[in-house]
């Protein structure tokens, strides 16, 4: 069974076209990227995957479940770390991380313990005291990730996930994503041409809504007879020619 499988998904925001009869198949393990300049229609598509949005016509199957038709099944098995990180910024890093553990169902009990288990493997004890809001942008993203993953989710969007942090703390973050490679199914979308090529098993490019090419990065370039993976995305990005 796919992780992901969508069926001519389309977002209409009156006359506009957000994401236009989008085909993609995720397999379960991967790490899947979403790339394309502004406005191509990444969120949007992260949104519908994740019940936050209603698709105008299409579907999206996760694990069996459909988004149209029975979005609280498709909640439970996944998570979102999104663009602005979700933290409490008066809570401190291990109360952050109860919270959720208690909001996802865990009695005290359980919650100290993944709050324990989730500062260990994300490298957290040395803030986990602190409040949220005196932590840096990578700290805070670090923690958002883990907050996200403390429901166990089988399926974890990562949207934009080291927007705007210097290149310590992005290769720091990496590190982390990279830990989770094949343990949950990633969605990944960035800015980032060598974050998308350093850690995706796939990738898909979109423009102007619809979907011009999925493959790895090798794939990508040979297609498009380019030997740089910027001249690859380049090519397909621009929203002009046809799909691959
Ligand atoms: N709530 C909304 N109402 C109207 N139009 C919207 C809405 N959300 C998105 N759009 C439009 O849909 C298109 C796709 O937007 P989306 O945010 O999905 O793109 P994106 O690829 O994520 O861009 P970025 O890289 O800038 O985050 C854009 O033209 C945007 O203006």
């Amino acid at each position: 069974m796919s992780a992901i499988q969508t069926r001519d998904l389309t977002k209409k925001y009156k006359e506009k076209i957000a994401v236009d009869q989008l085909n993609l198949s995720i397999e379960q393990g991967e790490l899947f990227s979403l790339l394309g300049v502004n406005g191509a229609g990444k969120t949007t598509t992260i949104k519908m995957l994740s019940c936050l949005s209603k698709p105008t016509s299409g579907d999206a199957v996760l694990l069996g479940d459909s988004v149209a038709t029975s979005p609280m099944e498709v909640k439970k098995k996944i998570n979102v770390s999104p663009q602005e990180t979700a933290v409490a910024p008066n809570l401190t890093v291990k109360e952050n991380l109860e919270t959720i553990a208690g909001l996802y169902g865990s009695n005290r009990k359980e919650a100290v313990k993944k709050t324990k288990e989730m500062i260990e493997s994300f490298g957290l004890s040395e803030v986990e005291k602190s409040k949220a809001k005196t932590l840096s942008g990578g700290w805070q993203r670090r923690l958002s990730i883990a907050m996200a993953l403390i429901s166990n989710p089988q399926i974890l969007f990562l949207d934009e996930p080291t927007l705007g942090l210097d290149v310590l703390a992005r290769r720091d973050l990496w590190r982390t994503i990279e830990q989770l490679k094949g343990k949950v199914t990633i969605i990944l979308t960035t800015h980032y041409l060598e974050e998308a090529e350093a850690l995706s098993d796939r990738i898909a490019i979109m423009a102007k809504g619809r979907l011009k090419a999925v493959g790895t990065v090798k794939e990508l370039m040979s297609h498009t007879h380019t030997d740089k993976f910027e001249d690859a995305f380049i090519a397909l990005a621009s929203g002009n020619g046809a799909s691959l």
